[in-house]
């Protein structure tokens, strides 16, 4: 599907006329003690209808009026919005830049609302089970470190979306956390990041979680290779390796050739972008430290968010309108 301009679109210049004439001069004091209704006309509940979560989008201190909304409401249909989000849900390659399919929603769409065809898909929940059985095996103290004690740090080495995502879930869902359990995210090529976190772990019972789509990004091979060293330094065995080092990769040649075993691999697929990706191998974090039960209940709260975004009319879309605000 082709791309334009958002400012090629002939709403585009009927919202620099409406801010010319009175965009620019809306007033929130004065827009609420006029219209007494501005709370609710600007606002939208929404529930879920699976468990009892709700989420009110309160937009109506945004220098926003009806006329205002209904152009930019325009500027999405005409940008064709609703068919490139099905563009998106149907596998087509929106990603142009890279010729790919962009599929984060085929993550958790565990009940299969979205019937996705495309390669991978397929391998989302048996990759799921296998987060499920190692996080449950490492949390439990079943999984031992290379003189037989259980974990009790995890340190994630990643950047970009390979870091971000995972350390902003982790932060927000703190009051899930398993406490017994210390998670450090290591992105910064900085040494000093690695080497503060190293003074605070102890060989025998950290693992490693080298998390990076391509498994070629320069700050992660060197903080990893930098972890290696130091875990050998102790366990001198390369066999060790295999109980302290897990891969998040799509790359499983590289991996390998790094030292993890086939069995620590935890694989996602091109079609998720580095921005989107904690809803894949990349949350194992998440499920380390919140738990699997939980982080699935996260997944399941997305897909939720998924359903509304597609099905929901472009007016009441809780996505789009955020997205159309910030454009205005
Ligand atoms: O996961 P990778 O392949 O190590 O990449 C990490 C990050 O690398 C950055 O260069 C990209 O801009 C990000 O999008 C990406 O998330």
């Amino acid at each position: 599907m082709a791309h334009k301009l958002a400012s090629s679109h002939p709403a585009w210049n009927k919202l620099e006329q409406l801010y010319e004439s009175k965009g620019k001069q809306i007033n929130l004091t004065k827009a609420f003690n006029e219209d007494k209704k501005r709370f609710s006309t600007y606002s939208q509940l929404w529930k879920s209808e699976k468990t009892d979560a709700t989420i009110l989008l309160d937009y109506s201190k945004n220098l926003i009026d009806a006329e205002v909304l209904e152009a930019l409401v325009q500027l999405a249909k005409e940008a064709k919005v609703q068919e490139q989000v099905d563009a998106m849900f149907s596998g087509e390659h929106i990603n142009t830049s890279e010729d790919r399919s962009v599929l984060h929603v085929a993550l958790r769409d565990l009940p299969g609302d979205f019937s996705i065809n495309e390669p991978g898909v397929e391998e989302v929940k048996p990759e799921l089970e296998h987060m499920k059985s190692f996080s449950e095996a490492v949390r439990s103290g079943a999984w031992k470190g290379y003189t037989g004690k259980p974990i009790k740090s995890i340190v994630n080495i990643g950047i970009g979306g390979s870091d971000l995502g995972p350390v902003m879930v982790t932060e927000a869902l703190k009051p899930y956390a398993k406490r017994d359990l210390d998670a450090h995210f290591v992105s910064n090529i900085d040494g000093t990041h690695m080497a503060e976190t190293l003074k605070v772990c102890d060989p025998e019972t950290t693992l490693f979680i080298v998390a990076s789509k391509t498994f070629t990004t320069q700050e992660t091979i060197t903080n990893a290779t930098t972890a290696r060293d130091w875990f050998l330094e102790n366990a001198k065995d390369k066999a060790h390796v295999a109980k302290h080092f897990v891969a998040l990769s799509t790359n499983v040649k590289a991996a390998t050739d790094f030292g993890i075993a086939k069995e620590n691999m935890f694989k996602f697929w091109d079609w998720v972008g580095g921005r989107y990706s904690l809803w894949s191998a990349i949350g194992l974090s998440i499920a380390l430290v919140i738990g699997f039960d939980n982080f699935e209940q996260l997944l399941h709260g997305a897909h939720e968010m998924d359903l509304h975004y597609k099905n929901a009319k472009l007016e009441e879309n809780i996505p789009v309108l955020l997205a159309l605000i910030g454009i205005w």
